[in-house]
């Protein structure tokens, strides 16, 4: 008996599991899934560096590992199965990628690196269908990947080595397993444990489900689902939050899938009971979802101008035809876009009434600590007056600061941005909210404690400067902006005991020199420019250092083949109509940064939306 339907779905096809570990045959043949096993020979050696992100190295694994068995066994038989299978499971904490230990010294590197701390468990799973035609074999790869975040007590190192002498960690990512023994060293899990152990079940069912049971238009079922096209919900963003799992900012999983998009290559959809195919496209859910995307956006921006949450926070629930006049506007408007926050995850609605959700009481409202009011209300009058021009941007290469301006922009920063006072606080609120958030993970990113003063070039309202100061103690920070950024920082001034660690210099980093520091810090400058201005920028920051001085960059790093890193390229997309500048990838950083001698350069793609990579300035 099976309880998931479209695992009865593969009973007649011929499935291969590409692996060795005995956990995911077990998790798969208790879901009742008939399989044979054979073990790929792909080597796990992929370069760790040329991926954005630590998901996409172990998506690009699972694929790799699911490819070798279906060509292999196609060469065998000329007859490739219908499906193989293929994961990698990886442990994760900040930059660090933790595969299985290659001995005992090894193992203990790993285990006490995770003692007392919370790391990430990525699970890549690749299932691929296979089509043979006149001996060629033709697939089609399906990607996920699923993230557990696992925390661990604080473990001594003789308890350590107690569990390493009972060879429990050699063959298990991370150096343990959860389900055994190593189940002692977690203090929580948050997320599919099946994942920690080698395959996230839940979420494969759910992937055969888009792959081999696509909900069929005339299926009464999707008129109670699918009316409403699916869309992302706040509680999918609020997942950056502390202890969440990581945004989907690459989220190959739900990369659109030819056959499920629809858009090319739509698999033939097999109609229920008689097992016929049928030649139906799949619904195109996700595509649909991207179509209606600027909506949802929307109505997040006008709950935000009309500042429902400042209205809700804190407070007991509240009906439609009380909230309307008090935001100045109609009960019918009010009411539906109520209704549709609240479908958003935005807003809770009850018979009461509507109140916050946890998110919107964090983020939405526009005075708290974490307050994201002013990121939402530049990208609601800014950046999409802009976007609906990106038709423009893309055929001319151009920004369309012009829309805004109704001339062409000289210095996007001085003309546009900082047009004015009330424009650039604008632009300072919207930067200080999202580097506040997102800037977190970045000093402990790398070991600085050897750089005793710093310089963030650009630093704006110091909001990275007080995370730099906050997890170094001795670090003395200078905030480097031009003038009239300088004068409005003061609204953004840290009140804390970092205070005295940060000062403010005024100037153009384009123009003066740069004050004097050992670490240079460069957070979201280089994505505005084009090369030969980044040039400009990394020219004179060289000529302040010595050699041994480090230059943190700190930007979206996009994967090397510009594939995966969704958030990245939609940033990027947004840096053409905004600057003319673009997001890059490691290399691409790499090829920029060598002429101006900062070398041996180090990526750490962190949790969040931004990355951070580490050069140090070598002797001319
Ligand atoms: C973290 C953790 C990992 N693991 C296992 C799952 C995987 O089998 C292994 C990670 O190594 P993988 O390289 O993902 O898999 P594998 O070498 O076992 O098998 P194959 O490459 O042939 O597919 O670690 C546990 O069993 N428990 C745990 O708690």
């Amino acid at each position: 008996m099976v309880l998931c339907p479209v695992i009865g779905k593969l009973l007649h096809k011929r499935v291969v599991l590409a692996s060795a570990s005995p956990r995911r045959r077990e998790i798969l043949s208790n879901a009742g899934l008939r399989f044979e096993v054979v073990p790929s020979r792909f080597k796990e050696t992929l370069d760790k560096a040329a991926f954005a992100t630590p998901y996409g190295y172990a998506m690009e694994t699972a694929k790799q590992k699911a490819l070798e068995v279906a060509n292999r066994l196609h060469q065998k038989d000329m007859r490739a199965p219908d499906v193989v299978i293929g994961a990698d499971t990886i442990v994760t904490m900040g930059r660090l990628i933790l595969e299985k230990p290659v001995d005992k010294q090894d193992a203990y590197r790993m285990l006490s690196q995770l003692s007392g701390r919370e790391h990430s468990v990525f699970t890549g799973v690749a299932i691929v269908q296979c089509y043979s035609q006149d001996n060629q074999l033709d697939t089609r790869v399906s990607e996920f990947y699923e993230e557990t975040m696992v925390k661990f007590s604080e473990l001594s190192a003789d308890l350590l080595w107690e569990y390493i002498h009972s060879g429990e960690p050699m063959d298990k990512a991370g150096g343990y397993g959860i389900q055994a023994l190593g189940g002692m060293l977690v203090e929580a899990v948050h997320g599919d444990f099946l994942n920690v152990v080698g395959f996230p079940l839940n979420r494969f069912c759910k992937q055969l489900m888009q792959l081999y049971c696509p909900p069929r238009p005339d299926d009464p079922r999707r008129a109670e689902h699918d009316s409403i096209p699916a869309v992302d919900t706040f509680e999918d963003l609020s997942d950056v939050d502390e202890g969440g799992p990581e945004p989907a900012r690459g989220d190959a999983g739900s990369r659109p899938q030819k056959a499920e998009a629809g858009v090319a290559g739509a698999a033939p959809a097999e109609a229920e009971g008689n097992g016929t195919p049928e030649t139906l496209p799949p619904f195109p859910t996700r595509l649909l979802k991207l179509i209606n995307g600027f909506k949802t956006s929307k109505a997040l921006f006008t709950a935000c101008k009309l500042k429902v949450f400042d209205l809700l926070k804190d407070g007991a629930p509240q009906k439609a035809a009380d909230i309307a006049p008090k935001v100045d506007a109609s009960v019918c408007g009010t009411e539906r876009l109520l209704d549709a926050c609240a479908a958003l995850g935005l807003l809770e609605k009850s018979e009461q009434g509507y109140s916050n959700t946890e998110a919107a009481d964090v983020y939405l409202v526009s005075d708290g600590a974490y307050s994201l009011h002013g990121y939402v209300a530049y990208s609601s009058e800014v950046t999409w007056n802009l976007f609906t021009h990106l038709e423009v941007a893309v055929r001319d290469g151009t920004n369309q600061n012009v829309s805004l301006l109704g001339e062409t922009a000289g210095d996007v920063f001085q003309d546009v941005l900082y047009r004015s006072p009330e424009a650039r606080l604008q632009f300072m609120r919207a930067m200080h909210g999202l580097t506040k958030l997102s800037a977190r993970h970045v000093p402990a990113a790398f070991d600085l404690s050897g750089f005793s003063s710093a310089c963030d070039v650009g630093g704006c309202t110091g909001a990275l400067a007080q995370e730099l100061a906050r997890e170094y103690p001795r670090l003395q920070v200078t905030v480097f902006d031009l003038p009239e950024v300088i004068e409005l920082a003061a609204h953004f001034r840290p009140a804390g005991p970092q205070a005295a660690q940060i000062r403010f210099a005024a100037g153009d980093f384009f123009r003066d020199p740069l004050p004097p520091a050992d670490l240079y810090v460069l957070c979201q400058i280089l994505h505005d420019w084009a090369d030969e201005k980044v040039h400009q920028i990394l020219g004179s920051i060289a000529q302040r250092c010595k050699p041994g001085a480090g230059l943190l960059l700190v930007e979206m790093l996009l994967d090397e083949e510009k594939r995966e890193a969704r958030v990245g390229l939609m940033q990027s997309l947004n840096m053409l109509v905004q600057t003319g500048g673009r997001e890059r990838s490691p290399s691409e950083y790499r090829r920029l940064l060598e002429p101006h001698g900062f070398r041996q350069v180090q990526v750490a793609h962190l949790r969040g939306i931004l990355d951070a990579m580490l050069a140090t300035r070598v002797a001319p």
